[in-house]
């Protein structure tokens, strides 16, 4: 076989293995799109915070919570209430996130995305939003995993910016124009608009639009417009609780420019009843700007999930700054807290009365008993599906990333018993075989989720076949059969970066004469039958 057909060889099967990623990976997207689709586009969970020192708790609480069903004690009664899921005060961070974490990455797949935090003043919705030291919330934790989709994924095309506006009796606020000074804003906050555009998107005209480049300069940039918040609040109102805080992270595209979506993450304001507040003056009117804010919030998501013609956003300026992020193709999580304690428990009821009209329409009480087990049925399947395809994405991944280096490392290196094989040769067979071997999981994934523009082509499945044929060629004439076949750590190939044009510029020759590649002796790994352990799912 001459060396530069290796080469092209080489060069199909990272076309291949190329190709069978963004296969498998289109279909757990199509998968996960599906999972959410019978979930339901606008989801509630609830959240119960644990007791405070101060807190009266006695033995039997008022409040029980099951996977998806709050039960309340409450004057000899007992209601319940059904959620998407509930989390009682055991629950971590990182359960709450678990479930939050596909909707956050339904935004690479096109959908705007929106998680509210709801609930009376001092129940935790800032906890689970912003976190404390050491225990981050939704926010950070959202923009870890946007920052690791995008690298991980390779779609550098992508860019991240990212806004924090506060919502206090009904005008705007820019928190990350806000210079740091307790007593001065910048006078860029006051001149903020909303813009409804007919297409249906809304822009916001002068509020700061940061581009992210990293977690860590999108922590400290979180962080300012944390203490920005603070400072704000200590300027105009008493308490963070009285307004609504948003943060915005926007996917945009970065070779087009264009805006991709739209994650809104809100902590809104306290939904006290103000006759138990006792409010007066002031906080009189923070309490009822809030409370109208919340309850045109709750009549648009009534209005979506009934699917009205008209959708009342133009209530409040919270429904017209989300309108984008709430209705169709969007993707809602409401998050609704609240307090364990008895002496919170009409307010309790109050939260979780809003939480039933939120979820109405959609709610499982409504499905008979036959088609809530199918529904179950299906979501847990697309849930097998959509991780078993993260599973296999991240080992083709880390072979991908392994074959990178080892291929720089091989076409560097000397070969040191002197034997004029190319390592590109011995990488063929691998790379071949891992594509294949991808294919194979596509396959066992279901032919129903594979997207029509995911069909073989004539000239991809010519390819495949010729791939499968050269490899034997391979195993035959150079090297017989598979089990003699050893590598020097481990072996795959990278879909991107510098070996394609590598492969182009240097001659096998001299990758020969520089590379080192021993077939025997006792650091000898073979990679291939350890990756079909971690993939026995074939
Ligand atoms: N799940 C939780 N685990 C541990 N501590 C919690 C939890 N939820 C809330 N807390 C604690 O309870 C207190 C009140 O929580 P937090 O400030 O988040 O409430 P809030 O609903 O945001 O209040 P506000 O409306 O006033 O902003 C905080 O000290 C917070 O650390």
């Amino acid at each position: 076989m001459g060396e530069a057909s290796v080469e092209e060889m080489v060069e199909q099967d990272i076309m291949a293995l190329q190709s069978r990623y963004q296969s498998l990976d289109a279909k757990r997207r199509v998968a996960l799109d599906k999972l959410l689709d019978i979930k339901g586009s606008i989801r509630v969970f609830s959240r119960i915070r644990p007791f405070k020192s101060a807190e009266n708790w006695r033995n039997s609480l008022p409040i029980s919570v099951e996977t998806d069903k709050i039960k309340v004690k409450s004057l000899g009664s007992k209601k319940e209430f059904i959620v998407d899921r509930a989390f009682d005060q055991n629950s971590t961070q990182e359960d709450v996130y678990k479930e939050v974490q596909p909707i956050i990455k339904s935004a690479f797949d096109g959908h705007n995305v929106c998680v509210l935090a709801y609930g009376q003043t001092g129940t935790g919705k800032t906890y689970t939003m912003e976190g404390v030291r050491g225990n981050p919330g939704i926010v950070l934790l959202a923009m870890e995993e946007l920052f690791r989709e995008i690298t991980q994924e390779k779609c550098e095309k992508y860019t991240l910016t990212m806004s924090m506006l506060e919502v206090y009796m009904g005008s705007l606020k820019d928190l990350l124009a806000l210079k740091q000074h307790p007593l001065r804003m910048d006078p860029a906050t006051k001149s903020i608009s909303i813009m409804a555009r007919t297409s249906g998107t809304v822009e916001i005209e002068g509020l700061t639009d940061a581009e992210i480049m990293n977690f860590k300069q999108a922590t400290s940039l979180y962080n300012k417009g944390r203490r920005a918040r603070v400072t704000s609040s200590t300027n105009v109102n008493e308490t963070s609780s009285r307004s609504h805080c948003l943060t915005r992270i926007i996917v945009r595209d970065g070779e087009k420019g264009k805006v991709v979506r739209k994650i809104w993450l809100v902590d809104l304001g306290g939904s006290e009843r103000l006759l138990k507040t006792g409010a007066l003056g002031q906080t009189l009117d923070e309490g009822k700007s809030i409370n109208l804010s919340l309850s045109a919030l709750g009549d648009v998501i009534a209005a979506l999930k009934q699917k009205k013609h008209h959708v009342p956003y133009r209530n409040s300026k919270l429904t017209q700054l989300l309108s984008d992020s709430l209705g169709e193709g969007s993707r809602v999580v409401m998050i609704v807290h609240t307090s364990p304690s008895e002496d919170d428990l009409l307010e309790t009821i109050c939260t979780l009365t809003f939480a039933k009209r939120v979820r109405s329409i959609e709610s499982n009480r409504e499905l008979s008993e036959e088609t809530k087990k199918i529904r179950q049925k299906r979501i847990a399947e697309l849930d097998h599906i959509t991780k078993e395809a993260e599973k296999e994405l991240q080992i083709l991944k880390v072979q991908i990333e392994k074959a990178e280096s080892s291929i720089r490392e091989k076409n560097q290196a000397q070969f040191a018993d002197g034997s004029p094989r190319s390592p590109l040769v011995l990488e063929h067979v691998e790379f071949a075989e891992i594509s294949q071997h991808a294919e194979k999981i596509i396959k066992k994934l279901g032919p129903n989720l594979r997207p029509h523009f995911m069909a073989p082509t004539v000239s991809s499945k010519q390819r495949q076949s010729a791939t499968g044929e050269s490899i034997q060629k391979l195993r035959n004439s150079k090297f017989g059969h598979k089990k003699n076949l050893n590598f020097l750590g481990s072996h795959s190939l990278s879909v991107t970066g510098p070996f394609i044009s590598n492969l182009k510029s240097k001659s096998v020759d001299q990758g020969a004469r520089r590379g080192s590649h021993s077939t025997n002796g006792p650091t000898v790994r073979n990679i291939l039958p350890q990756h079909r352990r971690r993939t026995s799912i074939c």
